[in-house]
């Protein structure tokens, strides 16, 4: 049996108070183990280490040496494939098809993309003319923002971390990680490639809990804390946005989506249903990426419908370790409520079920876990609460439209601005309506295709801010304009 503790200033510590919850696997429900839940003086111990921690050797570390070290944590996530790969699997439930391809090497090169970009960035300068006609130059210099708060979610645990902590340990920083209190397996074991590493006690500390009037909400209060970037439900961005007001503490916030997937008549049909599949089954749904709404071009709106229907029939559901299946669990049961209540109240509003719907039967030795049908609906209005929500699992609706004027004010009709996805075959239009779209991010024939240089954000409520490549600079440091009269 796993037992979970906090990683502070350089070690694993129990909580206190002796208060654990449990983790257990959404396979099959099966207990994994034991995590200790942070309270205030857990959360107080972690902020100080990091506190400290910037006036220690991290603080003198030069950017070169920064590189160095964190290209060394990635290589040692590679290293350890295996374990973080299992850890990832057994917290999530996700195919080990899935996790071997996106998050365990995204884990790692998170380290390796910042670590560069931001050791190869310039500074800006200006030269000023003066009355004197002598002239002043004007040099910006970043300097660490200090100690920054990730909150990260359960979907993508080891990728969504290292997508916050690689650029915040580049820039200098040093950082307390609250992972999910349903995903805290890959952060914990970071903590112990830190130190393989040399990384000094203090630079990446985890405190386990829940969110409020636990170690989410302690730690996002704390007035130690200098940033906090965040990536999750949007009702809970607004919280935590609340306690960073305290000392105006800066935010940086990845919230929730109900993004659009757009098929014209004239896309590679293989390409779009490969591409809307994925977009809307892959990691069971949980992705915020993902398409719930999909809007197909009236003349090809019944082949559309049809193949999509014979993709999700050939998904295979099973355990992660099983090399055939491409379709696992949802992350929890408590999530699978959720999801499942969509699932009916889809029927209510009307929706056709063209195919799932339902829970699985598992067999005996799975029907405990968080199993949920991949689930395609037609027919539902465009104001149905299923239209509107984010519900954050394995289903999509398809609705036919008719011109492209039409699909975009569809598609802009949300609250969200997260992602969007257009399928066509004519580049002229792809950019057109790429450009019409309100939202942080559009694939044109893809989806999820990642560069690591470029902005990741999202408009409207689903997010504040730009992270990924030299954007994150912005937050991760503090801009300081020198000026030298000459
Ligand atoms: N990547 C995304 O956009 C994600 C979206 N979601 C959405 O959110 C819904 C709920 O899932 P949750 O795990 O409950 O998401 P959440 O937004 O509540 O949790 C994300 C993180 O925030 C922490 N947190 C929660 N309340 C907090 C508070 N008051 N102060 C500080 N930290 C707090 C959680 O402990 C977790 O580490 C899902 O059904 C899904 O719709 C969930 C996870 C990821
Ligand atoms: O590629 C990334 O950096 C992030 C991908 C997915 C999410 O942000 C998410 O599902 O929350």
């Amino acid at each position: 049996m796993k037992e979970y503790k906090h990683f502070i200033n350089g070690k694993y510590v129990a909580s206190e108070s002796g208060k654990t919850f449990e983790n257990r696997c959404p396979v099959d429900n099966s207990l994994l183990g034991n995590i200790h839940e942070a309270g205030e003086a857990e959360v107080d111990a972690a902020v100080q280490a990091a506190k400290a921690a910037l006036k220690g050797p991290w603080g003198k570390f030069t950017q070169a040496e920064r590189t160095v070290l964190l290209n060394k944590v990635a290589d040692r996530i590679n290293e350890r494939f295996d374990e973080f790969l299992h850890a990832e699997c057994l917290d999530t439930g996700k195919p080990h098809s899935m996790a071997s391809h996106i998050d365990i090497p995204r884990g790692a090169a998170n380290f390796k993309a910042f670590a560069e970009t931001l050791a190869n960035h310039p500074t800006e300068s200006f030269r000023l003319d003066t009355p004197d006609g002598k002239g002043a130059v004007n040099v910006g210099q970043r300097t660490p923002k200090g100690v920054i708060a990730v909150i990260s979610p359960w979907n993508l645990p080891l990728l969504l971390m290292t997508w916050k902590v690689g650029p915040a340990m580049a820039c200098g920083n040093t950082v307390v990680v609250k992972p999910s209190e349903e995903t805290p397996a890959t952060t914990t074991l970071l903590g112990d490639v830190m130190n393989e590493c040399g990384v000094p006690p203090g630079v990446f500390n985890v405190v386990h809990g829940f969110g409020g009037n636990s170690a989410g909400q302690f730690l996002s209060s704390h007035p130690l804390v200098d940033a906090i970037t965040f990536t999750g439900e949007t009702s809970t961005g607004e919280t935590i946005m609340k306690a960073a007001s305290f000392g105006l503490r800066n935010i940086s916030m990845e919230c929730g989506g109900k993004n659009p997937g757009i098929v014209f008549a004239d896309c590679d049909l293989e390409k779009a249903i490969e591409g809307t599949m994925r977009s809307a089954f892959d990691n069971c749904g949980q992705v915020c990426l993902g398409t719930e709404r999909v809007y197909v071009e009236r003349s090809i709106f019944d082949i559309f419908v049809k193949r999509m229907k014979e993709g999700v029939a050939q998904l295979k559901l099973g355990r992660p370790e099983d090399i055939e299946a491409n379709f696992g669990p949802l992350v929890s049961l408590k999530h699978r409520e959720k999801v499942h209540s969509y699932y009916q109240l889809a029927v209510k509003e009307g929706a056709t079920v063209e195919i799932g719907g339902g829970i699985p039967d598992m067999g005996e030795d799975l029907n405990d876990g968080a199993w949920i049908e991949p689930t395609i609906w037609t027919g539902l209005a465009d104001d149905a609460r299923v239209i509107r929500e984010e519900i954050f699992g394995p289903c999509c609706h398809i609705r036919p439209f008719d011109t492209e004027e039409e699909v975009i004010a569809l598609a802009n009709d949300t609250n969200y601005g997260l992602a969007a996805a257009v399928w066509t075959e004519n580049s002229a239009r792809g950019i057109r309506v790429a450009e019409q779209i309100e939202s942080g991010l559009v694939w044109i024939n893809s989806w999820f295709l990642r560069d690591l240089r470029t902005a990741f954000g999202g408009a409207k409520q689903s997010g504040i801010g730009r992270e990924g490549g030299v954007h994150g600079l912005e937050f991760y440091t503090e801009l300081k304009n020198i000026c030298i009269k000459l």
